[in-house]
């Protein structure tokens, strides 16, 4: 087996929200493909002293302020890297091309439209993701669940989990009309958790696959145009998932939670090691608000899921 090449590299923002891109030269490996900047680990630096040193040697900026993204464990034919990848939005400078490459700011939506390396799929992925992910909660009647949904739509919310065990299909299907209305209007994404089936009767983002569901699949059992989240409890979940192509996880329970007593937690140490290798974003769950996305984000992971933390209790 080669050695893994370590590599740091950013996703730098600007105050507008787009991004940067360098075009690598045609001469190198990977040429003429789109990148963030970034490089490999000198033998004495850490991931942090390496970005902080190809920033400025690639595109002229001095970072300011840099937290983890994600890590990305890729094999190529000739080669193995270990992808570092770092959020950077305060810096000081201009950026350019200060090794003669193409540099661009481009707006996240637009990422898509450029050739980038195999393993940067997953920063895509994640990039296209919030740090707070919603699983919908108790409701009186059907009214009031709409309410309480609109109502976590204006704080903010971007990405929902209609989670209706409670619902025979049809009664599911209704609500579920509803609600994709709703996410609709607040550009928000809705995600079923039911059986992926169900995406040819409602028109909604994606399916989320309770750890149970994992097991039934052998590959990805939604299109690519669609969202895969899957419900995670242990590393054999989280492989499932990741051969399934998973958009996304949740990796539960961090904390204890009232819903599951008696169900040991993983605890954020666990958590960082079981998502350390896992080239998919992965969103912490159990007992945890939106006080612990900065932490979830800090040890690797995509940021927070929950029902308690994001869903209005009135
Ligand atoms: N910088 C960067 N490297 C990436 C990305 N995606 C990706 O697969 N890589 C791979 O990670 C490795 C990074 O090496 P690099 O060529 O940037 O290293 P470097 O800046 O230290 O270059 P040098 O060897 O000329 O000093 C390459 O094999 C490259 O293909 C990315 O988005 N940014
Ligand atoms: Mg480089």
């Amino acid at each position: 087996m080669p050695k893994t090449l370590h590599v740091a590299a950013a996703v730098v923002t600007n105050d507008q929200g787009n991004v940067l891109i360098a075009r690598r030269p045609a001469t190198v490996d990977q040429g003429g493909l789109w990148e963030f900047p970034g490089g490999k680990l000198a033998p004495y630096e850490t991931a942090r002293q390496a970005l902080v040193r190809e920033l400025h040697e690639e595109v002229g900026i001095e970072v300011v302020s840099a937290t983890p993204l994600i890590r990305i464990h890729h094999q190529y034919p000739e080669k193995n890297v270990l992808l570092d990848i770092w959020s950077v939005d305060q810096f000081d400078g201009e950026a350019y091309g200060k090794e003669g490459q193409a540099v661009r700011w481009v707006s996240p939506d637009e990422l898509s439209q450029y050739s980038f390396p195999e393993a940067n799929k997953p920063i895509l992925k994640a990039l296209g993701l919030p740090d707070h992910y919603l699983v919908t909660g108790d409701a009186d009647n059907e009214d009031d669940w709409l309410s309480k949904l609109q109502k976590a739509l204006e704080s903010g919310i971007s990405l929902v989990q209609m989670r209706c065990h409670e619902l025979d299909e049809a009664e599911f299907i209704a609500r579920a009309e509803k609600a994709l209305k709703l996410t609709r209007e607040a550009n928000a994404r809705l995600l079923l958790n039911a059986e992926p089936g169900l995406l040819d009767k409602v028109g909604a983002d994606g399916i989320h696959l309770t750890s149970e569901r994992l097991s039934y699949y052998s590959q990805r059992p939604v299109p690519s145009d669609k969202l895969l989240s899957c419900a995670c409890h242990n590393i054999a979940e989280l492989n499932i998932s990741a051969a399934l192509q998973a958009d996304m996880v949740t990796l539960s329970p961090v904390e204890p939670t009232a819903s599951h007593p008696g169900v040991e937690a993983l605890g954020w140490q666990k958590f960082s090691e079981m998502i350390e290798k896992l080239s998919v974003p992965a969103y912490a769950l159990g007992g945890l608000g939106r006080a612990d996305i900065r932490r979830a984000r800090g040890l690797g992971g995509q940021g927070v899921a929950g029902i308690r933390a994001f869903w209005p209790q009135l």
